[in-house]
């Protein structure tokens, strides 16, 4: 049961929000969707955008712009939440990089993380959901996402070739098994056995991808981000898609940081390569 907590109108179309409970973390969930004109008429493709940490459902939709173009693509965006929230775990809102805002769109295996944070299996019931509530192109359904949630969109893509046909990133956690923030989560969220944190790690999936994207992979990376040099190793997935022979597209911005003026900067660039992509016929 999907509850609306509000819409506005946006370019012709609309930015609504939800709240449902959700099975997979047995709490309740929010998610923004962007509706344009085009979805009143028909059905249209569809890009699911994963945040980072500290965020919510919101943060996208008010700091990216990307409704304009997103409008005029026709294409409907959906913004789900970055980890549960209300699950009662102690300490969970203590750190910014561990427990509420920050779930790592992993499933945790780990008490007392592993009753409520289980941001994987979420996203699967949040895309069948969207499949079955909203008019999209069940085979025309892309994935993005910044940083923690750069790092989410690719492991879900190069899990789920089959349901996202497209990906794409902006300053992507690449190689989290290797970075502070990656070996804080998933020592707290999986435990300490280093082979199970291996699903979850964009460089270490590549190195084992049998079928490449097609359209190629994009990521953009600031070279003025203060995160970049620690934290998000895109070197090392750039070292496994040559491995994997996957085509990618890492483009260096000089004087761009980690933030939303980076991403408000290229996301234009993102919405134009998932349609080119998801235009292409797909069985
Ligand atoms: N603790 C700091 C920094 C938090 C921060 O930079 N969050 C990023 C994502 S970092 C990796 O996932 C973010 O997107 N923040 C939202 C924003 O609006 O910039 C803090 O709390 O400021």
């Amino acid at each position: 049961m999907l509850e609306l907590i509000s819409e506005h109108g946006c370019y012709g179309g609309v930015q609504r929000f939800y709240r449902h409970q959700s099975t997979a973390t047995g709490l309740p969930m929010r998610f923004s969707v962007f509706l344009p004109a085009q979805a009143s008429a028909a059905q249209v493709p569809a890009l699911f955008y994963l945040a980072g940490l500290t965020c919510t459902e919101e943060t996208f939709v008010i700091k990216a712009g990307a409704q304009r173009v997103a409008a005029e693509l026709g294409m409907i965006l959906i913004a789900p939440d970055t980890s549960p929230r209300g699950a009662g775990v102690p300490g969970e809102t203590d750190n910014w990089d561990l427990g509420v805002a920050a779930g790592f769109y992993l499933d945790a295996t780990a008490a007392p993380w592993n009753t409520h944070y289980r941001m994987y299996s979420y996203l699967l019931e949040l895309y069948e959901l969207v499949i079955r509530e909203f008019p999209v192109q069940a085979n025309r359904i892309g994935i993005t996402g910044h940083s923690m949630g750069g790092h989410g969109a690719l492991v879900m893509a190069l899990r789920n070739p089959d349901r996202f046909r497209s990906v794409s990133a902006f300053a992507p956690i690449c190689a989290p098994s290797q970075c502070p923030w990656g070996i804080k989560a998933f020592s707290a969220y999986l435990g300490s056995d280093q082979q199970s944190w291996r699903q979850y790690d964009a460089s270490a999936l590549m190195q084992q991808m049998k079928t490449p994207f097609p359209g190629g992979i994009l990521i953009d990376q600031g070279l003025s981000d203060q995160f970049f040099p620690d934290q998000l190793l895109p070197q090392a997935f750039k070292a496994s898609c040559l491995h994997a022979q996957q085509s990618l597209t890492l483009r260096r911005h000089a004087g761009y940081d980690h933030g939303y003026y980076f991403i408000s900067t290229f996301i234009e660039d993102h919405l134009r390569f998932h349609h080119k992509n998801l235009q292409a016929d797909r069985k």
